[in-house]
């Protein structure tokens, strides 16, 4: 017997996600995103629009193999005018011969009217024949009622003829989409209900867009409802301001509702690795505030905060980070006590006494220091090497003499403007002076790439490590040109490490080295390079 409890998931990330401003899957990025929800354990896996572009196309032409997913086309309904049968868009849909597909079709009377400009009835006709001619060849027919909720505000019969359309076409679900995102939780709950009353029998799902910021509330108010699927993405990808964000729903679901979804509590431990590898394929960085996986969904901040997580996590986390793949990160800040500091010791594997007079003295200096522009808070791995220094225990791998750096801004003989820099950097290793040359297209580009040169040689663990990040901000704006900047730098290696460090000082390219130093020291640290001194 079927469970009334069973929400079933279906990611749009390949299909409505491709709409977002800024994101261009290629062919390997929807395998490679296809292949981890799979794997995740979703339902079904949108893969995009067949007939719609050539990337889509290759994608449906050679399609994953999955374990668990099924496999779902996107289309609409046929063009007024033509029969389902000889209509072109629709034909291609069928063509990529998926186990099921989902077809979109109009149910605002506003959008027929203006958008397809056809009377109400043939709306209605192209959904029914679209559905029962996708039926005789397709296991599993999907309707996305395009703005289901505005329609039926407008005119609730018309929005529920265009669904029963569908339902009686045979299509196997039916999908209630705010498409233009602006309906509120309570609207959706009460609408859900109604039409769940009103076509009994159906199953239905939703598709909520995240235009107030709603679109998760709203999945969940209309799973109190009645519905049985949701439709969403990886990250709230998608068109606008983005879909329900699946990385949000499924935790919701699995830990704090009694429905049941697809996925098992070892799947769930996926989900910050996959959010994280949508990202990467992406070339974005993380949303550290995302909720559940975000770095900063369980970090710890506040001394109040981190001396009672110290006692007890659940004093300030809602769930365990771990359930979702995640972890906790302790926050050292000028907002923070000894706890803070004890437990990052604890974290990095420092073993240091509570009541070690280096501990107070470390809580001044971090507080010190933030006065004067560091944030420690973003810049763990700075925070790691002071604390280590601190307690004298960091090698020295390298120092540095001097460094020079000149900018140039010219015209050539064609004249195009060229800008370029040029970095001198003498470093002392092993009593002896190097001095290595390099240009860059900026100064800190040419900075590092002159001091990677020295020491590459002699550190070959840094091969693989390169600067991702890289943020000044100036913090006494009130002082012009002559401000104080503070550098951020991140950096990551091919091991998927990340790590962020800090430079504060009135001369952006000294901040900038200082920054750049604490990268490439970290990377030595963590590599556990031998110290050529
Ligand atoms: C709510 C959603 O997010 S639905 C998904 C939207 N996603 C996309 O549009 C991405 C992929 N789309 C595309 O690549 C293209 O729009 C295509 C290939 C589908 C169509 O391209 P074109 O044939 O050049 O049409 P174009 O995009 O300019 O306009 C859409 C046409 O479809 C019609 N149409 C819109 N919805 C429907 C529908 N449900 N059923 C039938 N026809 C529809 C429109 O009236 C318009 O017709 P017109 O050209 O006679 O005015
Ligand atoms: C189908 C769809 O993407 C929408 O209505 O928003």
């Amino acid at each position: 017997m079927a469970d009334d409890n069973r929400v079933y998931l279906f990611d749009s990330t390949l299909r409505d996600g491709a709409q977002t401003q800024g994101v261009d899957f290629s062919v390997n990025d929807k395998l490679a995103i296809a292949q981890a929800l799979d794997r995740l354990g979703v339902d079904y896996v949108e893969g995009g629009w067949p007939g719609a572009n050539p990337t889509d196309d290759a994608f449906f032409g050679a399609p994953p193999a999955f374990n668990r997913a099924r496999f779902v086309a996107f289309g609409m309904t046929r063009r007024p005018g033509r029969s389902a049968a000889n209509d072109p868009g629709l034909n291609a849909l069928l063509n990529a011969k998926t186990p099921a597909v989902c077809m979109v079709g109009k149910s605002w009377d506003f959008h027929v009217d203006v958008a397809l400009g056809i009377s109400r009835s043939e709306n209605i006709d192209m959904i029914r024949e679209s559905v029962a001619h996708a039926g005789k060849s397709v296991d599993e027919v999907m309707f996305d009622a395009e703005h289901f909720f505005d329609g039926y505000k407008a005119n609730p019969q018309y929005a529920l003829d265009c669904a029963l359309a569908a339902y009686q076409a045979g299509a196997r679900w039916i999908v209630l989409c705010d498409t233009n995102g602006g309906t509120l939780p309570h609207e959706v709950e009460r609408i859900v209900g109604e039409v769940t009353a009103k076509i009994p029998g159906a199953r239905l799902g939703i598709h909520c867009h995240n235009d107030t910021e709603n679109a998760v509330a709203n999945s969940l108010a209309a799973v109190r409802a009645g519905v049985r699927q949701i439709q969403g993405t990886l990250n709230g990808l998608g068109e606008r301001c983005g879909n329900a964000n699946l990385v949000s729903l499924i935790p919701s679901l699995m830990l704090k509702s009694n429905f049941k979804v697809g996925l098992t509590e070892q799947d769930l431990k996926q989900l910050t690795h996959v959010s994280r590898l949508l990202d990467e394929r992406l070339n974005r960085a993380p949303n550290r505030s995302a909720a559940y996986v975000g770095e900063s969904a369980f970090a710890h901040k506040g001394g109040l905060h981190v001396s009672a997580v110290e006692k007890d996590p659940r004093t300030y986390e809602h769930i365990e980070p771990e359930l979702v793949g995640n972890r906790r990160h302790i926050v050292v800040s000028d907002q923070s006590g000894r706890a803070n500091i004890l437990a990052r010791f604890r974290e990095v594997g420092l073993d240091v006494e509570a009541d070690d007079g280096k501990v107070a003295a470390l809580v001044e200096t971090v507080k010190l220091r933030e006065y004067e522009g560091y944030a420690y808070d973003g810049a763990e791995a700075s925070f790691e090497l002071l604390a280590r220094r601190a307690l004298g225990s960091v090698p020295g791998y390298f120092r540095l003499a001097r460094f020079r750096v000149m900018d140039e801004r010219r015209w050539n003989v064609r004249g195009e403007l060229v800008t370029e820099s040029e970095a001198t950097v003498t470093i002392e290793l092993k009593g002896e002076q190097l001095m290595t040359v390099a240009t860059g297209n900026g100064p800190v580009n040419a900075l590092d790439t002159a001091l990677r040169k020295a020491l590459l040689p002699h550190y070959p663990e840094l091969g693989d490590m390169r600067l991702v990040d890289f943020k000044v901000r100036i913090l006494t704006p009130q002082a012009g040109t002559e401000a104080i900047t503070r550098v951020m730098i991140e950096s990551a290696d091919n091991a998927g490490e990340r790590w962020s460090t800090v430079g504060v000082s009135p001369n952006i390219i000294d901040a900038s080295y200082e920054a750049l130093n604490d990268a490439i020291t970290w990377k030595l640290l963590k590599s556990g390079a031998k110290s050529a001194e």
